[in-house]
């Protein structure tokens, strides 16, 4: 019998919220799937939620749940929801339900139980988004050691966000294994330019270049990964 092999986990963050982790995290998980990887998706926190007769719901967790292909219960994906779409701690806080790491960690140890190659974590808000007074969800992605992915939402203001965001990474004894360049806006001016400034500020090779598409969440993204997961190689 063939020995069961831990999968690869990755913990994608990005220069801010909204811009573009979710979609991120679907166009890597559909290029998987095409290299047939058993894929699995892990959206630990999420901030805005619907109530449904069967819990509250989010929507990135319900798109990360479908892509993957490995089938697993909503709470799997997204364990800590909360209704309004604020900053989780002070959602946390309004609803008396602090964010414990070791609840986090449980999560994902139940998914790494289950025989898969990957494992895509989608981080909430960007790199040090609070979990309370003095936690990060950044600590918790130290305390596991998991190698990052940064998206960067191509606007003007990224530069910025994406040196510190790399810069703080690093600072945290993590290993950034690439980045994504999401075109969320049609046409950014200069848009060349500001990618040649981040190949030469981030030491990790882009994955990724997603161009901005309307109804992106229903698209095939797997043709603008240039990954391979299977070898950890550039394609
Ligand atoms: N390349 C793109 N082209 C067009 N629209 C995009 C693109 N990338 C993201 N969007 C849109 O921008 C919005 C934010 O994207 P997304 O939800 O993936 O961000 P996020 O970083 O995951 O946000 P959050 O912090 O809430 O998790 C969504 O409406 C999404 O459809
Ligand atoms: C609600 C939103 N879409 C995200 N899920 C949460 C973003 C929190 C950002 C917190 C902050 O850094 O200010
Ligand atoms: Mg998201």
């Amino acid at each position: 019998m063939q020995p069961f092999l831990t999968p690869d986990i990755y913990f994608v963050t990005g220069t801010d919220t909204d811009v573009g982790k979710t979609v991120c995290c679907q166009a890597l998980l559909q290029a998987a799937n095409k290299q047939k990887l058993r894929t699995l998706a892990y959206k630990p926190i999420a901030a805005g939620c619907e109530q449904t007769p069967y819990g509250l719901r989010n929507h990135d967790a319900q798109l990360l749940q479908k892509t993957c292909n490995l089938e697993v219960a909503y709470k799997w994906v997204n364990p800590i929801a909360f209704t309004p779409a604020i900053a989780p701690h002070i959602a946390a806080q309004l609803e008396n339900k602090p964010i414990e790491q070791s609840y986090i960690s449980q999560g994902l140890e139940r998914l790494k139980s289950l025989e898969s190659d990957l494992i895509i974590v989608e981080g909430a808000g960007g790199w040090r988004l609070p979990l309370s007074a003095d936690e990060t969800l950044s600590d918790w992605v130290a305390t596991q050691k998991l190698s990052v992915i940064l998206v960067v939402g191509m606007k003007l203001g990224c530069l910025n966000h994406a040196i510190l965001t790399y810069e703080s990474i690093l600072n945290d004894g993590l290993k950034v294994v690439g980045w994504i360049a999401n075109q969320v806006e049609k046409n950014m001016p200069f848009y060349t330019l500001n990618i040649e400034m981040l190949k030469h500020k981030i030491n990790a090779p882009m994955i990724a270049e997603i161009p901005y598409l309307h109804n992106i969440n229903e698209q095939d993204l797997s043709s603008y990964v240039y990954f391979n997961f299977a070898t950890n190689e550039m394609i």
